[in-house]
C-alpha cells in the first residue's frame, strides 16, 4: 500500500483528494492536515464521508508527515510547496503540488507572476505533471507540479493541433469558464451567492496568470513560442470548466482529417475522449469524473478551427489529475482509483 499524507486537506480539493483516496484500492491515508481544524474529526467537518474516512485532522507537524508518508500532497495555496520540497526530497520521499509553485520550467516567470522562490535542494527533480503530455518524465520525477484547472482543459484541447502542425501558431484564442468551487472554498465578496448567481463575467482579462503557463506547454507541444488570448469567466455553477478555442486551421486538412488526428492522439489515453461530429462537451458530462471531453468543429466561413474541452476543476483539474500522477510515480495503472464516470444528471 502507497502511505499517504495530505497537507491542507480541509479545501475543496483537498476533500476531493481524500474521496479518492479513501476508496483507492492501494493507498492508505496516514495523516492529514489542517489549520483551523486540527483535532476535529474530518468526517465531522465532510458528513459525506463519514464511514469512508474516519481520522482526525492533525496539526502541521511536516517532519513527522513525512516520515510515517510515501508521498504527499499538499492542497495548500500558492508559495507554501517550495519549502516543503526541500524537506520532502531530503527525507527521499514524494510530493504532488497542487499549487503553482513547481509547474514553471523558468523561475523567473513563477517569480514574475506569484512571487519569490526560496532556494530549492539540487535533489528537486520536478515535473508539470500533465500524464498525458508528460508521461515518461513522470518516471524520474520526486516533486510534481500538478497543472492548474484552466491549463489543464487547455493544453489537452490544443495538444493534438499543436504537436502534428495541424493549426497555425499564432492568433490563438481561449474563452474559458468555471464553476465558483475553482477559487476555493474561502469567502470572497465575488463568492457570494447573491453575487456569482444569476450572473457571468469575465475577470483577469489579459492578465490570468494562467497565461503563463498555458503558453509554456503549448510551446512545448508546439515547438515554437506560443502567445494566447486567454479570458477566463465565472460562471454559477459550483464544478467545471469549458474551455472554446478558436485557431487557424492550415490549408490541406480537413475536419475529418483533424478529428481522426485528435482520435489517433489519445488512442490510448483513458482520460479524454474525443467527441463525434455535431457533438460538444458539457460540464455535466464530466461532473465528478477524471474525464477530459473534446468536441471539433471548422467554421468554413472564416476557415477557424474550434475546439471545445469540458473537465471537472477538481477532478481532471486539481485531485483526480493529482492521483494520477501518483499511480504514474508508483508503477500503477494510471486509472487506478479513477475509473468511474461523471455523475449525471
Ligand atoms: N479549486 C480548484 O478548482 C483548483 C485549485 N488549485 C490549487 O489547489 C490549491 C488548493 O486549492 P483549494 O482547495 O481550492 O483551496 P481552498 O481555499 O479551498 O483550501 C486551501 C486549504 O489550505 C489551507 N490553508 C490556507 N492557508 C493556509 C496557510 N497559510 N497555511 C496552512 N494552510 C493553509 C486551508 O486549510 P485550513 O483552513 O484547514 O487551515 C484550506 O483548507 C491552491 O493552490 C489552488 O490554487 C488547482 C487547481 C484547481
Ligand atoms: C474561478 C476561479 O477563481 N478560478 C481560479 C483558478 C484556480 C486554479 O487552478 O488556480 P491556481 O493556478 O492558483 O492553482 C482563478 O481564476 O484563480
Amino acid at each position: 500500500m502507497i502511505k499517504v499524507g495530505v497537507i491542507g486537506a480541509t479545501g475543496y480539493t483537498g476533500v476531493e483528494l481524500i474521496r479518492i483516496l479513501a476508496r483507492h484500492p492501494e493507498v492508505e491515508i496516514v495523516g492529514v492536515t489542517s489549520n483551523n481544524y486540527a483535532g476535529a474529526e474530518y468526517s465531522d467537518l465532510y458528513p459525506s464521508l463519514k464511514g469512508y474516512f474516519d481520522l482526525k485532522c492533525e496539526e502541521l507537524h511536516t517532519e513527522e508527515l513525512i516520515k510515517k508518508s510515501d508521498v504527499i500532497f499538499s492542497a495548500l495555496p500558492n508559495g507554501h510547496a517550495h519549502q516543503l520540497a526541500n524537506e520532502v526530497v531530503a527525507k527521499h520521499k514524494k510530493l504532488i503540488d497542487l499549487s503553482a509553485d513547481f509547474r514553471f520550467d523558468d523561475l523567473s516567470v513563477y517569480e514574475k507572476w506569484y512571487g519569490p522562490v526560496p532556494s530549492l535542494d539540487d535533489r528537486i527533480k520536478r515535473v508539470y505533471g500533465l500524464p498525458e503530455i508528460h508521461r515518461l518524465d513522470l518516471k524520474g520525477a520526486n516533486v510534481v507540479g500538478n497543472p492548474g484547472c484552466y491549463p489543464t482543459s487547455v493544453i489537452l484541447g490544443l495538444a493534438p493541433a499543436l504537436r502534428c502542425g495541424l493549426i497555425k501558431p499564432e492568433g490563438i484564442i481561449i474563452d474559458s469558464k468555471s464553476g465558483v468551487s475553482g477559487a476555493g472554498h474561502s469567502p470572497t465578496l465575488n463568492n457570494l451567492y447573491a453575487e456569482c448567481n444569476e450572473s457571468i463575467k469575465a475577470y483577469g482579462v489579459a492578465r490570468h496568470r494562467h497565461t503563463p503557463e498555458i503558453e509554456q506547454e503549448l510551446s512545448y507541444l508546439a515547438g515554437s513560442d506560443i502567445k494566447v488570448t486567454f479570458t477566463p469567466h465565472l460562471v454559477p455553477m459550483t464544478r467545471g470548466i469549458l474551455s472554446t478555442i478558436y485557431c487557424d486551421l492550415k490549408d490541406g486538412f480537413t475536419i475529418q482529417s483533424v478529428r481522426e488526428t485528435y482520435r489517433e492522439f489519445y488512442s490510448k489515453e483513458f482520460f479524454v475522449k474525443v467527441l463525434g461530429d455535431g457533438q460538444y462537451p458539457r460540464t455535466k458530462d464530466t461532473y465528478g469524473s477524471n474525464n477530459c471531453h473534446i468536441g471539433l468543429a471548422y467554421d468554413e466561413h472564416t476557415g477557424k478551427l474550434i475546439i471545445i474541452s469540458a473537465i471537472d476543476n477538481l477532478v481532471k483539474g486539481a485531485s483526480g489529475q493529482a492521483v494520477q500522477n501518483m499511480n504514474s510515480l508508483f508503477g500503477l495503472p494510471e486509472d487506478t482509483g479513477l475509473d468511474f464516470p461523471a455523475i449525471y444528471p
